[in-house]
């Protein structure tokens, strides 16, 4: 019997899986194939947030294929030469593979591609996996885009807009196995050491499905207006998900869309689709410019400070700015923060105190779940005004922020006890109480001066 290999990347699921799908149609023996990646342990990927995460969605795509006649097949070391050997031993002439954006991925789809050649055998690679719109579908043809890519999202938005998705398609019946060798499941800390934050989700196809039904159905209505409010918690926080690939980006899209013609155009809908369309905005960035995710895209030749002081302030929610703490430790907490909180503390970071976008995205890295290269890295030099925004200059003020996204500070008294008895807005301006009752909250005094700091960058960045 024909046997062909699947090898599973961001891709983790069943339903709504062109790579899967497209390996059943290909031959009547499928394998589908995890590898723990040596190359993306090895560079600092795999946080004890993201293991935890991924054992699960393993867990779950193992029962899935086991429902329907297979399992999954799990190998450790070398990705290419961890497939190349299981496409020998099952005699596959194929492998199927999402194709992915980051420069690593790109690398793994040439090495591949190489190897199996050698071998006689093909590499076979599907779009729209990951993302929605495959990056390089949506070229401009002039304007101040790049060649190959769109470098501002509002006209990429636009013909985003009118792209007709692919179908969605049901998870297979069966998948029939060949005989083949399989490492046991690994277990989070198979994959990597120390405790996953006590708030981390659980990961997985189903769990990713529980969330966007519910999410559909009494989330979704109320997004346009109270996306941006810290408190509400009012987003879907399916990003997870997503970048594990539980969820597919095409039914997310398709199914919110439906949704709003079901019960009307609606602007929660609109808005949430396009989120997703930044997701896929950064992708093709990415693909088309790899090494922005070190470099900067558009460099504003900054001179970054260092103050590892400030830094560590940081990073432990410590600033002295109460919105810019409460995030930072919802992040070491759950392993996720809002957007808007993520906007807030990165501006913080590389405008108001001028350190290096990098240090702040690979901080997140170490905590995020949903770090993701194009998404993580995009996002921060879109904030430092060294990638896309078109306003690459401007500074959120963290107080101005706090008041309208948190105005009775109920995110801020969520996450820093310190300052939980301060009443209302007070919260968020501790430094004003008088000095024995500003001595017994503990809490630190700011970091910086806002008025000083952005003086800084402005002389910094030339534009005084
Ligand atoms: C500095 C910074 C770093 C970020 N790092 C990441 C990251 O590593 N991984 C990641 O998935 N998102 C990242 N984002 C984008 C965004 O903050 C998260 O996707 C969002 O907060 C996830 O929560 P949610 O699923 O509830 O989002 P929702 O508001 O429900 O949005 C729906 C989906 O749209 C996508 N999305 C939303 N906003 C953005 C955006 N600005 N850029 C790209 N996609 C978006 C996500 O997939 C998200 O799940 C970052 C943003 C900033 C400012």
């Amino acid at each position: 019997m024909r046997a062909t290999v699947v090898l599973f990347t961001a891709d983790l699921r069943l339903r709504d899986n062109p790579v899967l799908a497209a390996a059943l149609r290909a031959a009547e023996h499928v394998v589908p194939l995890f590898v723990i990646d040596s190359g993306i342990a090895g560079a600092g990927f795999v946080t004890p947030a993201r293991a935890a995460f991924l054992a699960d969605c393993l867990a779950d795509l193992d029962e899935g294929l086991r429902a329907r006649g297979g399992r999954l097949i799990v190998r450790a070391g070398d990705v290419v030469r961890e497939t190349c050997r299981v496409a020998a031993e099952t005699n596959a002439t194929e492998v199927h593979l999402a194709s992915g954006a980051s420069g690593y991925a790109q690398r793994r789809e040439e090495r591949l591609r190489s190897a199996l050649t050698v071998d006689g055998r093909s590499l076979r690679v599907h779009d729209a996996v990951t993302t929605a719109v495959a990056p390089g579908v949506l070229v401009p043809s002039s304007g101040n885009s790049g060649k190959d890519h769109y470098a501002v999202f509002t006209p990429y938005h636009r013909r985003w807009s009118a792209e007709r998705l692919r179908p969605v398609s049901p998870a297979p019946r069966r998948v029939e196995l060949p005989r083949v060798r399989s490492l046991p499941l690994p277990g989070p800390g198979d994959l990597a050491r120390g405790p996953a934050p006590a708030g981390l989700p659980k990961g997985g196809e189903s769990e990713g499905r529980r969330r966007l039904a519910a999410w559909l159905r009494s989330g979704l209505a109320g997004y346009a207006a109270a996306h941006d409010d810290l408190a509400a918690d009012a987003t879907s926080r399916l990003s997870s998900y997503l970048h594990f690939g539980c969820l597919s980006p095409v039914e997310v899209i398709s199914r919110a869309r439906r949704w709003a013609t079901e019960d009307e155009p609606h602007a929660g809908a609109e808005a949430f689709v396009r989120q997703l369309a930044w997701r896929d905005f950064h992708h093709q960035v990415l693909a088309a410019v790899p090494g922005a995710a070190h470099r900067d895209y558009r460099t504003r030749h900054d001179r970054w400070r260092t103050d590892p002081d400030e830094l560590a302030a940081w990073r432990a929610g410590m600033t002295g700015y109460p919105v810019v703490d409460a995030a930072m430790r919802q992040l070491a907490h759950e392993g996720w923060m809002h957007n808007r909180a993520r906007m807030l503390v990165a501006s913080f970071l590389t405008k108001t105190l001028y350190h290096d976008w990098r240090e702040g995205a690979g901080h997140f890295e170490g905590l995020l779940v949903d770090a993701d290269v194009a998404d993580n890295r995009l996002n921060w030099q879109w904030v430092a005004g060294t990638g896309n925004d078109t306003r690459p200059h401007r500074v959120l003020n963290p107080l101005v922020q706090a008041r309208r996204f948190d105005p009775r500070g109920d995110y801020v008294r969520r996450w820093v006890p310190e300052l939980a008895a301060l009443p209302g807005a007070a919260v968020h301006t501790p430094w004003r109480l008088d000095g024995p009752a500003r001595a017994a909250l503990r809490y630190p005094a700011p970091v910086v001066d806002l008025t000083e700091g952005l003086a800084r960058f402005r002389r910094a960045r030339g534009l005084d």
